[in-house]
Parts: structure tokens; C-alpha cells; sequence
């Protein structure tokens, strides 16, 4: 809805009214038609301001209308009304102006905006172009070189940088309402004809070809098989090519197909998705919205290692203080450094300084940490020493103490059995590095207060964090997952694929690294001392043969082989790949691994066939997927869309596929199913193939879309 008022005598104030971001949902178009129509024919009205209420101009258009029988007014033409008006039309911008909501500004005669307000045109994030016109208009406003940035990042500006870019024309410190209204009143007389922006031509860069090759190259690098990056740089371009009319052609149609692609269907899934795992809940009934967090104002880091750093780097930038202990006097001295270093880093990044710098106090010494807060254990990964660690800081700190492990799998529920408030432990699994990482896992047990709970993720989201709520068990969502793929990755080489050919496939379906190349840039020896732990490992060069069994599961051991050899990945210039030097990033394809696995196929009777890029990504990810639905089954995620909020943000799963639930349902269940049927005949030595009833339960029940999984879920847990 739009409200309509007249103030200071002369100038038709336009309300937009749709809570919380007043999105232009079919009653927000129609009220603004209408409203529009009133001031233009009101005599009294010399000019229009349009506003939004509640601090926020407009989140652009009403996503939740996409994929459904859209009615009310198009956008199109009620943006050319107003840009066509005789009266000067004025958007007062604050809070954010995106999408559709900077459109809209973009087609009114003059933009204020409040300093602290944000304008971008994100539609690329949600699988779209800005096809209210933005394609065309904001090249003619700003340029083709900065129009072709903000459209094909989604990124949003500030208002200060709006102002210089020459997005807005005035910034207001104060009220954005009573500035336009004011300038509203200054303008009322004067000619709108320099101030339609479609009429401008649009400034055609003496460099034009290179301009758009380079940002072509650039989006379908970074874009990793994303179509509207692509498409969003071919509107801009028809922008700089034809006339405005035939560029507005050029724009619907490139919409025309992005609207209905599945990429559009996934992206803003992901969308809602990234919302829905902040509103979490656990299996007691314990909620978002009835637990309340208490404030952190002092936190701590135990373990300045890696992970250690980065936390301490993410809790310093939020403002509060934080005191790093390490118990290792040389690691403390490098810690400092490195820390001080990367908010630095940070803070020019970011053309601030670094106040967070003075936020950090260090100590070797635990009992430092006597008055914090919340404290988040960092240590080595292993069992023994954080129960030591868990049993000090119970003892240490004041009494209501939140205390937080990073571990990536151990058992949270046996470092609170260390504790006297076993209540007021969780897991915070961040993921390396962790200052700029978006994803933690926020990990729950059965004796895990909500406040706890809420307080963690309260903390997430102050980080900068997505947080996800999740249950304890090995490896909790993310690396539980991780397992059974790495696994079918290495029964892929054995039966004749290469790390070359496994990656190929995976980087072309839109990871960012294929999983030979990632286990090499972790570490191979990060798994090799889980297997080892786990009993698993048998050493090769003492039998020369390792068997390729565990307990009748089929198993293969060339991880153990290769860190057996010193391969642990870059770190130290050889793993599946050789690198020119040890730390060196560039992964070249290595003889010697391949003439290695050729011989331990012989050695083990292994004929190698031919795999394709099929193969690798129906193992790979279907066995992910499976273990997505056990997950789901045994109720350690929610619901789909936290399993799909982890793998995108934790594990760099291609945002424009949605996740692998969703992926899944987009393949189509049963498909998946019958795939997996299949594999598992074939390796009936492999557990983790077996479809999951969930699964089967789902493709019985019809394949529900996935935001209907939930309630199948449900009605297994009831009958168990
Ligand atoms: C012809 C096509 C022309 C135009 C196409 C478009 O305009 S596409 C839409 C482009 N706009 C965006 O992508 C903006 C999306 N929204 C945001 O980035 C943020 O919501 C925003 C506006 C910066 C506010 O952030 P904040 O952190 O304050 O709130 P939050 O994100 O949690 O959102 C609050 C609730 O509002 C819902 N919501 C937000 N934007 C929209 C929208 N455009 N349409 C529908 N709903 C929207 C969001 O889902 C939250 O809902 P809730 O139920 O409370 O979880």
C-alpha cells in the first residue's frame, strides 16, 4: 500500500507502506499508481515526494511474488509515469533502496539520501537482472564502467559513495523526509527536461570492446556457471549499443529467461533459506523466539593457533573486548603479530583504523580469563586436552560463564560432562579462516541451555557470521557429510579416474575447488590423524600392502599412503597434485601420483575403466545428499534449508544450485534414489550408498517440493 498526504502546502507525500522492507509487492504498485495519479492531478500539488515508512525507502521488489500468478501493475510502466510526471518527483531514500526500490528512486527526478542508507541493485544475487529499467538508466546516470559493477556484484553502496558515483544528488544527515520535502519546494518551478534520466545517452567508453570482453571474462570466471552475471553484463551492453526504448527490449527479454531458470528458483531459495536457519529450534521445543540471549560484552580465545586467530580477529572487530591465551610463549609472540596484522589489514580494507587493535589483551596464563563473559576453545584437535582445557574453565571462570568449543567433530557432550554447568557449553564451529569465513555452526546437546543456544548465535551474527543451529554428533552437519564424498572421490581414483578428472568434474558443476585440490590446500594429514584415531589406518610400508576392508566396509587407504610418504598437500609441495614449492598455490597434474596409483591398482587387481564427469558427480554428491537425508532423519539439522545454508556458505557449494537438498529435489528425488539403488548394487561394500528411508519415504509420499519436507519429517519422528 502507498499512503498519500499533502504537506507544507504544496508537495503530495507518498508513503510506502509494506512492513518490514516495504517491498513492491502487487498492493504496494497499485497504492503507488494510484497515489501518483492523485498528486499529478491535485492543482494544489506543485511537487512529489516518495518516501518509505519506517526508515526504509524499499527492499525492492516482493520476492515472495516470484514463481506465483503475479497481478497489480507492472513495474515498467508505473516507473516511465513518474519519470514522465510534470512535476518534479523526489525519492527521500532511507534505510535501503534495492532492486526494484533504487529503480523506482532512479525513475523519480532527484534522490536524497540519508548518510547511513544503502542503495544497490542485488538482483544478480537472486538469479535476475534490474529489469525495471536499471540495466538501462543507471549506465546513462553513472556510466558504464560503474553501472556494469554494481550490476554485476549485487554489491551495495553507501550513501556517501552513491553521492560521488553520482547516484544521488543530495546526502541528509537528519530527517531524508523533511530535506525532500524541502528540496521538493526549491525545484517545484523548475524544468524537469535534464532530469529524465532515460533521455540521457548513455556515455559510450573509448575503450568499449575490451570493457565488455574484460567483464565478460570476469563474471564467467567468478560466476562459476551462474547465468545472470552473464546476462546482466549483455543488458548493460545493449544500454551503451541502442537507443533506450530498444535497450528496455533487451533488458525484458534477458529477464525473460532468467525469471523462470531453475538458478532464479535456487538463488532465491538460498535467499530465504539464509533467513529461515536464523529463526532456529531444537528437538525440545526450545526456540528463536522464546530464548533470549544474555550480552557478551567480554569474550575470550583459548589456543592461538590458526582457527584461535581468526576468532580472536572476528570477536575484536564486533567491538568487544577479548582476551587471547596461549599457553606456548613462541606461538603467543607469533599470534600477536599475526593478529595485529590482519586487523590492519582489515581496518584499511575498510579505510578505518584499527580501533579493534587495543580491544585484545594476551596472557599465557588461563586464569586471564576469570571475568569474561563467553569463552571459545580453540586448541588442538584432540579429546584429551580440551577435556583438560574444559575442566580449568569450569574452575576459572566466574560463575555463568558461556564456554564454547571450535571443535570440527568431537563430542561436545563429553567436554560439558567436564564441566559443573554442563548447560552452558556449545560448540562454535568456525570454518578456516575464521575471521572471514561466513559460516558457524552453532552446536547444541541434550543438556545445552536455549539460552546458550541463543546467546551463540546472538554472538554469530555480530561476527558478521550466518549461524546455523545444529545438533552433536560426528562432525556435526557439515564435515559428517564431507566424509562419504571424500570416500566415493577415493574409490573413483582406484577404479580409474584421476584427482584431475574428479576435480574437472566438480569445478565445472560450480565448486570453487574439486575435492583433490581442497584436500590439498586443508592438509592431508588433517584426515589422516581422524582415520589414525579412528583405528583405521594400517601401515603400508610394513605390509606393503594395506588391505582395502575396515570391518567389511569397503575402505581406501591412498590418503594414509600418500601422508605415509610426506604428501601432506601445498604445505608441503607434493598430495594429489605437485606443487612448484612448498606453500606454492598453483596444483599441477604429477607423474609420479599417477604412475604411484597405477601400481597400487596392479597391486590390488584393480582393472581402471572409464569414468565420466556423470559418474564422479552422481557419486560424489548423491552420497552427500544421502547422508543430508540420514541427517535429517536422525534430526541433528532442522530442516533442508540448514543443511543447504552450510554447504553454501561453509563448504563452497554453488549458490545458483541452492544447496544440496535443494539440488536434490531439483534433480528430482527419485532419480537420486534410483541412482544411489544402483551404485549400491554395484558396491554393495559401500554403507554409505544405501539410500536412506527418509529418503524413500519422500519419493513415496509423491516428492514434495523441499519446503514441504518438514512436515514428512515430522510424521517419521512421530512414529519412531
Ligand atoms: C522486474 C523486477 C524488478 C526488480 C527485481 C527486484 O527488486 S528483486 C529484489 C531485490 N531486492 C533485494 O534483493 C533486497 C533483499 N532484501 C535485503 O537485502 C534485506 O532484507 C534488507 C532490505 C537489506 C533488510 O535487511 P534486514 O537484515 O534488516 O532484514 P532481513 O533481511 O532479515 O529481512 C526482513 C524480512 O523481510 C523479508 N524481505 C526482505 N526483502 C524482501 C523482498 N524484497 N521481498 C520480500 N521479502 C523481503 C525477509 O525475507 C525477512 O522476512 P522474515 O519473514 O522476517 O524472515
Amino acid at each position: 500500500m502507498a499512503q498519500y498526504t499533502r504537506v507544507s502546502g504544496s508537495v503530495g507525500l507518498i508513503t510506502l507502506q509494506n512492513p518490514p522492507v516495504n517491498a513492491l509487492s502487487a498492493a504496494v504498485r497499485q497504492g503507488i499508481v494510484d497515489t501518483v495519479k492523485r498528486a499529478l492531478g491535485d492543482p494544489k500539488v506543485k511537487s512529489v515526494v516518495i518516501c518509505g515508512q519506517n526508515g526504509i525507502f524499499c527492499g525492492g521488489a516482493d520476492i515472495k511474488e516470484f514463481g506465483t500468478n503475479m497481478s497489480g501493475p507492472p513495474l515498467v510502466p508505473m516507473i516511465h509515469a513518474i519519470e514522465a510526471a510534470n512535476k518534479p518527483v523526489v525519492a527521500a531514500i532511507e534505510g535501503s533502496a534495492l532492486g526494484g526500490g533504487l529503480e523506482l528512486a532512479l525513475g523519480c527526478h532527484y534522490r536524497i539520501a540519508h548518510s547511513k542508507a544503502r542503495l544497490g541493485l542485488p538482483e544478480v544475487s537472486l538469479g535476475l537482472l534490474p529489469a525495471a529499467g536499471g540495466t538501462q538508466r543507471l549506465p546513462r546516470l553513472i556510466g558504464v564502467p560503474a553501472a556494469l559493477d554494481l550490476i554485476t556484484t549485487g554489491r551495495h553502496v553507501t550513501a556517501a559513495e552513491a553521492l560521488q558515483l553520482g547516484v544521488v544528488d543530495r546526502v541528509a544527515e537528519h530527517s531524508t523526509v523533511d530535506a525532500a520535502v524541502k528540496f521538493a519546494l526549491s525545484v517545484a518551478a523548475k524544468s524537469l527536461d535534464a532530469r529524465r534520466i532515460s533521455t540521457y545517452p548513455c556515455p559510450r567508453p573509448s575503450d568499449f570492446d575490451a570493457l565488455f570482453e574484460g567483464a565478460m571474462q570476469k563474471v564467467r570466471q567468478s560466476a562459476r556457471g551462474a547465468i545472470a552475471p552473464v546476462a546482466c553484463v549483455q543488458a548493460v551492453r545493449a544500454a551503451a549499443t541502442r537507443p533506450y526504448l530498444q535497450g528496455m527490449e533487451r533488458e525484458k527479454e534477458l529477464m525473460a529467461t532468467l525469471f523462470t531458470s531453475g538458478q532464479a528458483r535456487a538463488l532465491q531459495y538460498c535467499f530465504f533459506a539464509q533467513r529461515a536457519v536464523s529463526k532456529w529450534n531444537m528437538p525440545n521445543g526450545a526456540r528463536w523466539d522464546t530464548s533470549k540471549p544474555r550480552p557478551v560484552h567480554k569474550a575470550a580465545v583459548i589456543g592461538l593457533g590458526t582457527m584461535g586467530r581468526g576468532i580472536a580477529v572476528a570477536l575484536a572487530q564486533t567491538g568487544m573486548s577479548v582476551v587471547a591465551v596461549e599457553t606456548q610463549e613462541k606461538q603467543l609472540m607469533e599470534a600477536k603479530q599475526a593478529v595485529s596484522g590482519m586487523l590492519e589489514r582489515g581496518a584499511k580494507r575498510r579505510g578505518l583504523t584499527p580501533a579493534a587493535l587495543h580491544k585484545i589483551s594476551y596472557s599465557h596464563d588461563i586464569q586471564a580469563v576469570a571475568d569474561v563473559d563467553l569463552v571459545i576453545e580453540a586448541v588442538f584437535e584432540d579429546m584429551a586436552l580440551k577435556k583438560k582445557v574444559f575442566q580449568q574453565l569450569s574452575a576459572v571462570c566466574k560463575p555463568g560463564t558461556f564456554l564454547c568449543t571450535n571443535t570440527s567433530a568431537l563430542d561436545v557432550d563429553h567436554l560439558a560432562s567436564q564441566t559443573r554447568n554442563p548447560e552452558l557449553v556449545v560448540g562454535m564451529h568456525f570454518f578456516a579462516p575464521a575471521h572471514v569465513m561466513k559460516l558457524l555452526e552453532v552446536v547444541y546437546g541434550p543438556q545445552s541451555s536455549p539460552q546458550a543456544v541463543a546467546t551463540a548465535m546472538q554472538l554469530g551474527k555480530k561476527m558478521g557470521k550466518v549461524s546455523v543451529a545444529v545438533g552433536n554428533c560426528r562432525g556435526f552437519v557439515g564435515n559428517r557429510m564431507l566424509k562419504p564424498y571424500i570416500e566415493q572421490a577415493f574409490f573413483l581414483l582406484e577404479e580409474g579416474a584421476t584427482p584431475e578428472l574428479v576435480d574437472r568434474a566438480l569445478e565445472e558443476f560450480g565448486f570453487p575447488m574439486g575435492v583433490f585440490r581442497m584436500s590439498d590446500l586443508s592438509g592431508l594429514d588433517v584426515g589422516w590423524r581422524v582415520r589414525k584415531g579412528d583405528g583405521l589406518v594400517e601401515s603400508g610400508s610394513a605390509s606393503g600392502q594395506p588391505t582395502r576392508l575396515r570391518e567389511g566396509r569397503r575402505y581406501s587407504p591412498l590418503g594414509d599412503l600418500l601422508c605415509e610418504q610426506g604428501r601432506f598437500g601445498q604445505k608441503t609441495g607434493r598430495g594429489w597434485y605437485q606443487y612448484d614449492k612448498p606453500g606454492s598455490r598453483v596444483a599441477r597434474s604429477d607423474p609420479w601420483f599417477h604412475s604411484f596409483l597405477e601400481e597400487y591398482r596392479a597391486r590390488h587387481g584393480l582393472v581402471a575403466r572409464r569414468i565420466d564427469h556423470q559418474e564422479v558427480l552422481e557419486r560424489c554428491l548423491y552420497v552427500l545428499i544421502n547422508e543430508g537425508f540420514r541427517i535429517l532423519e536422525d534430526g541433528i539439522a532442522a530442516g533442508p534449508e540448514d543443511i543447504d545454508i552450510i554447504y553454501v556458505f561453509g563448504y563452497g557449494w554453488p549458490r545458483h544450485r541452492g544447496g544440496p537438498m535443494f539440488y536434490a529435489g531439483m534433480v528430482g528425488l527419485a532419480t537420486v534414489l534410483e541412482r544411489l539403488e544402483h551404485y549400491r548394487q554395484a558396491h554393495p561394500d559401500v554403507p554409505y550408498l544405501q539410500p536412506c528411508s527418509l529418503l524413500r519415504r519422500l519419493v513415496a509420499s509423491g516428492s514434495p517440493p523441499v519446503h514441504r519436507w518438514r512436515e514428512v519429517i515430522k510424521k517419521l519422528h512421530s512414529q519412531l
